[in-house]
């Protein structure tokens, strides 16, 4: 892990806004490129670089195409994909997906083919690497198939996170979301726990942080070597040291340094920056947690630390969780 002291975490402040306007939803990358989408060739980042790349007369040359993705973000679902995938989108041999493509794990998506899935990819020159996240696809059982179907040597990066935190932040997602919609959502101690059964383990962001279960699955079907695990924690306190590694992993030159980011008291968190450009993820990153019972956390804590000891034997190291 890294070695700088690390900032505070982020405050528990306050609950979601009741009843938010909806917000529209980003659109994937699809169809010709425009010349603003020439210009920006590497997808998410790409406008915040600001990084000497090919010239114009490369940009719109021929080799300029959608590739098919030669890395995968596929989970997990709150453990910071967006944080891995902007940071990772900053190096100049990255062309990231800038919307979640839902290929492997949606049937309606997986039934319209690979030229399909192609064309959500953004433009990238011959040297570069196409990589999207989809935090869905850890948790779909038919996703490590249809993965290794399209390309067994694909690179897998997993970001995971303490499955406590990362249950809290689903959660809040859905809370945010209901309430988005003028919707009433129960709080989390009435969702968990029904009486004196103890905890209902069948709530689905619950079910979302046993990763050992599915890991499992993404094990039947690649090699170890070929999934590379980035600690959720690391990549906030510390960006840098998890993005050498995955940098490493993907075969990449060393590229991203320590200018990349910048910790912004504010959002509490690390944020991008690419020469002059600097920007932090948006509001649904790293939004404060309504407060949870200490009681129901220690219960939690219990319930996954077997399944915890399990994911750390299957991927050869161990975690600070709680
Ligand atoms: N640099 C930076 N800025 C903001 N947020 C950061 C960052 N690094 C990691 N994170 C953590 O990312 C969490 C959201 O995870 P995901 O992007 O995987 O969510 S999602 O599954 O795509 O909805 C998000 O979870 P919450 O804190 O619960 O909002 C953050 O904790």
């Amino acid at each position: 892990m890294g070695t700088l002291s690390p900032p505070p975490p982020p405050q528990v402040r306050d609950l979601p806004a009741p009843c938010l306007a909806p917000r529209p939803l980003l659109t994937p990358h699809v169809g010709a490129p425009s010349p603003g989408e020439r210009r920006q060739a590497g997808g998410a980042g790409a406008g915040a670089r600001g990084r000497a790349g090919p010239g114009p007369a490369a940009l719109w040359g021929s080799s300029l195409q959608r590739r098919l993705p030669q890395g995968i973000i596929i989970g997990v679902r709150k453990g910071g994909t967006r944080a891995l995938l902007e940071m990772l989108a900053l190096h100049p041999q990255v062309a990231a997906a800038r919307a979640e493509v839902h290929f492997f794990n949606r049937e309606e998506n997986y039934r319209r083919g690979l030229g399909w899935y192609r064309q959500q990819m953004p433009l990238s020159h011959p040297g570069q690497l196409t990589v999207e996240k989809t935090p869905g696809y850890f948790s779909s059982p038919r996703a490590p198939e249809r993965v290794r179907a399209m390309d067994p040597a694909v690179r897998l990066l997993l970001i995971v996170r303490d499955p406590v935190e990362r249950l809290v932040s689903d959660y809040t997602q859905i809370l945010h979301n209901r309430r988005a919609r003028c919707k009433p959502y129960p709080p989390l101690e009435r969702l968990l726990l029904r009486g004196d059964r103890g905890l209902d383990t069948r709530y689905k962001a619950i079910q979302r942080s046993l990763y050992a279960l599915q890991l499992a699955r993404w094990l039947a079907a690649f090699p170890s070597a070929h999934i590379h695990v980035v600690d959720g924690g690391g990549l906030i306190r510390e960006p840098l040291p998890e993005l050498r590694r995955v940098e490493q992993f993907l075969g990449l030159a060393p590229s991203l340094g320590p200018n990349n980011f910048y910790f912004n008291q504010t959002k509490g968190f690390y944020c991008l920056r690419a020469g002059a450009r600097q920007r932090c993820l948006d509001e649904s990153k790293g939004r404060p947690h309504p407060p949870i019972a200490e009681q129901l956390l220690e219960q939690l804590c219990t319930y996954f630390s077997a399944h915890n000891e399990h994911f750390f034997s299957l991927v050869g190291r161990t975690f600070n969780w709680c």
